[in-house]
């Protein structure tokens, strides 16, 4: 499905806008159906919106939040998504959300991956809202160029859940959930900030291969409307 590009002045507005728009999605979610989930991304793009949202008006209590995708690194470490959501996210209104990690203290990644599965098997069939952002490689969640397991996380016929990624560009081990399992969130954002990541999604918006950009397979294979929001 196509794209729709959403432009603010600024990040501060983008992230006012971004809130109101979330808070909203996750709202009607609970109106129709008793319980909203919602997957978020980490890196630095999202504080801003995090604790915008935090502050929204909306029953918590039946919202659970998970993470797009991970590092295997524990909640404290400083690299971790975890952290991101816990200290921008977590707090104020939202501190009554219920929050399922992705990072298991497991022996391996891979049994990480499969616990995490698990354990959030019940809120992804589809997501009320998913967030995901972009790197300036063009990956989206883990779904990095070169990346280990990345045929199998961009297959759509690959299963809801969560795989594992090691690929140049990503430090530690990941932990990502699959194409299949973000690309029919109700509301699919994505959320970009500066010039050269715009210039970065018109390249992907191009001709090429998606393992050279992965967010190509969600630019070009969701069966959710993408909504872009952009500030400069
Ligand atoms: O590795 C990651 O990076 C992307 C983009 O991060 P940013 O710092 O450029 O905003 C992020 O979407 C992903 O969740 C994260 O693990």
């Amino acid at each position: 499905m196509a794209a729709t590009m959403h432009a603010f002045a600024n990040g501060a507005e983008l992230a006012r806008n971004l809130a109101d728009k979330v808070a909203a999605s996750l709202s009607a979610a609970i109106d129709a159906r008793g319980a909203a989930t919602f997957a978020v991304s980490g890196g630095s793009t999202p504080k801003l919106f995090f604790q915008e949202l935090s502050a929204r008006d909306l029953d918590w209590t039946k919202v659970t939040i998970t993470l797009v995708d991970e590092r295997f690194v524990p909640a404290d470490n400083p690299r971790s998504n975890h952290l991101l959501v816990v200290e921008n996210l977590l707090q104020n209104k939202a501190k009554a959300a219920r929050f399922l990690p992705l990072y298991q203290a497991a022996a391996s990644v891979e049994d990480a991956a499969k616990l995490a599965t698990v354990a959030t098997a019940s809120i992804s069939n589809p997501f009320d809202v998913a967030i995901l952002g972009m790197g300036g490689d063009g990956h989206t969640a883990s779904f990095f160029p070169g990346g280990s397991n990345l045929n199998v996380a961009l297959d759509a016929t690959t299963p809801r859940g969560i795989i594992t990624m090691e690929a140049d560009g990503a430090g530690e081990p990941r932990l990502t959930f699959t194409f299949s399992s973000l690309q029919d969130a109700r509301l699919l954002v994505l959320h970009i900030e500066g010039e050269s990541k715009n210039g970065v999604l018109t390249k992907a918006e191009g001709a090429g291969e998606e393992a050279d950009m992965p967010i190509r397979a969600i630019l070009r294979r969701a069966t959710s409307s993408v909504e872009v929001y952009w500030a400069p």
